[in-house]
């Protein structure tokens, strides 16, 4: 796999400034998901700002990465059902409606992460979700995301 088989990659420039996901934007975690097999995957590295208690990860931070990984697991399963390839038009563009992790151990910090996601229900514009991050093959979360198919009129 290259960096440009990542689903973030392939998102339009007008939805690539998002804090968690977007490729353009130079403060944000710019994460970086790819499919293995049925899963998808995305390894982060925090970075020493990123704490929360010395020694462990920031629990927004471990939020943010289940959050824009799991959008992006939506959008791609999106396309695999339909068959089409992510950059055929029109997009699919999902927001997060809802949230939820469970944080089970402590996320050390100076180890990467892994968030490895499945799709767990897509039914009309919503895809569920469910996550597990892991560090150095330690379950320290769970997530789950109801993404929705952002719609034409968003924030109006
Ligand atoms: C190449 C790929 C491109 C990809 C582009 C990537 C973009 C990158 C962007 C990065 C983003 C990064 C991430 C971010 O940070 S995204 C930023 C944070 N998120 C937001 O700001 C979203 C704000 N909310 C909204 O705009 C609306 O509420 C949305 C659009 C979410 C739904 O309002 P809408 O009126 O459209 O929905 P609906 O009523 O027709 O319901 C549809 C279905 O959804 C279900 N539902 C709704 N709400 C909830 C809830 N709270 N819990 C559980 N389920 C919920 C609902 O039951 C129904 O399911 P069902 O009953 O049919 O089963």
């Amino acid at each position: 796999m290259t960096a440009m088989d990542a689903f973030q990659d392939h998102y339009p420039d007008n939805v690539a400034h998002c804090y968690g996901c977007g490729r353009l934007n130079p403060h944000g975690h710019q994460i970086k998901t790819i499919w293995d097999g049925d899963e998808t995957v995305t390894v982060y590295q925090p970075e020493p700002f990123h704490t929360s208690v010395p020694g462990f990860a920031y629990g927004g931070l471990i939020a943010s990465l289940i959050d824009c990984h799991s959008t992006g697991t939506a959008a791609a399963a999106m396309y695999r059902q339909e068959g089409r390839d992510m950059d055929s038009l029109p997009a699919f563009r999902f927001v997060t409606a809802s949230l939820h992790v469970d944080f089970l151990k402590p996320t050390p910090i100076d180890a990467p992460v892994e968030i490895r996601g499945r799709v767990q229900e897509i039914k009309g514009r919503k895809v569920v979700v469910r996550t597990e991050v892991r560090s150095g093959g330690v379950l320290t979360a769970r997530g789950e995301v109801v993404a929705v198919q952002m719609p034409e009129n968003f924030g109006a």
